[in-house]
């Protein structure tokens, strides 16, 4: 594709134009989003079903296998232009995310992958925002990050759980990249044991008051917008949690501190804390009481969708470590002619390819039959997250004493890698989500 056909030109106020569909990657006619596929993602709640069995009731067109190649090759172009190896370095070493990424991010389209048209989204479902993920995390896994954290866990579940009304009112501006989304399930007390959550929503005249606090928060202390879940009623368990759409501006909102991380460094981690912080009626997400249900659906599309960033972790560590050992002499000969070298770089490719599949195998179920299946979700995640820190360790001992020091992106990938054994639930937390649909799949054998 010539890169004439970008349409750079587009104004903001194009550009957040509600009522204006735009095409930002210059795609052909068939590439317009179908009117079955337009449908897709605001239909999703009511396909959501934990049954394997489970089948989206019409079933709708997903991107032809072009339209995804295609959006791969303007993510790289993109990452080439604004994301180079230059950018993802001293992303890391700020211990910052550059705030006009998001601008960029959004002019380029990629911020409402799975979003309807009429709010700014290219509705293209969960494949194509696997494949932009994917390519994001390879030039950068602390830019990705963030990414996802703004354009899944904020804009892909207001997409799916918002009214109407909260769609055009917040989606225009989070979809342009001119506000920052961000998400607010875990707390200092209740990471794996998320409905343990101690934040209080009070009910009130006209809404609601907020009081608690929030940890790990992704994009926390750059947000605009976070969705953040609470407990309405204390005592209620799962069924008293409802989720609320916050504006960072409201009184008693403060994000109390940045975290100091080991790896994602440039992806901006923080602490909030809501103290009688009031939040109007119309800004319920979904039904009160009934935030579990957007929880735990939205844990498993973050999974699938987050599962892609170790698969760019991945080709990173690849795109570092096969030229090196090419280039690399020792014994008068590259070290990639030897057995142990191969043996590690073969390695590297084959868990890519497996993860790959399993991720995208995963999406496709979504994107064309709406199954989404919980096990796969966190399979999928589990799968590349461990093959992902085992790369990337490997391509440090490719790399060897260049592996060790921070000239070389090595390290940063191992340090990046790490974060998705823990983030979106930890390994452990993703066997247990496996094992209990077993559980669910084989109970009238165990009675
Ligand atoms: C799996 C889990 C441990 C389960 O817990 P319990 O046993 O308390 O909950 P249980 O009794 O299983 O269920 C409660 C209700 O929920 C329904 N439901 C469950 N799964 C689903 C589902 N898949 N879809 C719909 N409904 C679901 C269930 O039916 C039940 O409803 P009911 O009360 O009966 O009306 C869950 O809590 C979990 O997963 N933790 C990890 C959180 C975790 O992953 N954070 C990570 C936050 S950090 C993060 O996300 C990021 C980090 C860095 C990067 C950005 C993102």
């Amino acid at each position: 594709m010539s890169s004439s056909t970008i349409p750079r030109a587009l104004s903001r106020a194009t550009r957040c134009n509600a009522a204006t569909p735009r095409r930002p990657f210059g795609l052909g006619p068939s590439f317009t989003p179908s009117a079955s596929s337009r449908a897709t993602a605001s239909a999703l709640p009511l396909q959501q079903r934990r049954n394997a069995s489970s089948k989206h009731p019409k079933g709708f067109e997903s991107p032809s296998p072009g339209d995804l190649a295609e959006l791969r090759e303007r993510v790289q172009e993109f990452t080439r232009r604004e994301l180079t190896e230059e950018v993802a370095s001293a992303t890391d070493k700020n211990n910052n995310f550059p705030p006009d990424m998001w601008g960029k991010l959004g002019e380029a389209g990629f911020l409402g992958i799975t979003a309807d048209e009429d709010v700014g989204g290219l509705a293209m479902g969960y494949q194509a925002h696997c494949v932009v993920m994917e390519e994001l995390s390879r030039a950068s896994g602390s830019i990705a990050l963030s990414y996802a954290a703004h354009s899944q866990l904020c804009v892909n579940q207001l997409q799916l759980n918002g009214s109407a009304e909260q769609k055009q009112k917040y989606l225009p501006d989070l979809i342009a990249g001119q506000k920052v989304g961000a998400l607010a399930m875990s707390e200092s007390g209740a990471g794996s044991d998320v409905v343990g959550m101690r934040t209080r929503a009070q009910e009130v005249d006209g809404g609601y008051v907020l009081n608690g606090s929030k940890m790990w928060i992704t994009n926390g202390p750059d947000a605009d917008l976070v969705i953040v879940y609470a407990k309405t009623v204390p005592d209620g368990g799962s069924k008293g949690i409802t989720a609320f759409l916050v504006d960072t501006s409201a009184k008693g909102f403060a994000c109390l501190r940045k975290l100091d991380k080991m790896g994602m460094r440039g992806s901006n981690t923080g602490e909030l804390v809501f103290e009688n912080v009031f939040v109007p009626r119309e800004n319920v997400l979904g039904a009160v009481n009934g935030g579990v249900r957007v929880l735990m659906e939205g844990l498993d599309l973050e999974r699938l969708v987050l599962s892609a960033g170790p698969l760019g972790l991945m080709q990173a560590a690849l795109d570092v470590a096969l030229p090196y050992a090419h280039a690399r002499r020792q014994f008068g000969t590259p070290i990639a002619q030897f057995q142990f070298m191969q043996g590690k770089m073969a390695d590297m490719y084959t868990k890519l390819q497996a993860s790959r599949a399993y991720t995208y195998a995963t999406a496709r179920a979504v994107d064309e039959q709406g199954i989404i299946k919980t096990q796969d979700c966190a399979g999928a995640i589990l799968y590349a997250a461990e093959r992902a820190t085992e790369c990337a360790l490997d391509a440090i001992q490719v790399l060897g004493g260049m592996g060790y020091v921070e000239e070389m992106p090595a390290s940063r990938i191992m340090r990046d890698a790490k974060l998705y054994e823990i983030g979106a639930g930890t390994s452990e937390i993703r066997r247990m989500v496996i094992g209990r649909a077993f559980n669910k799949e084989y109970a009238p054998l165990s009675s």
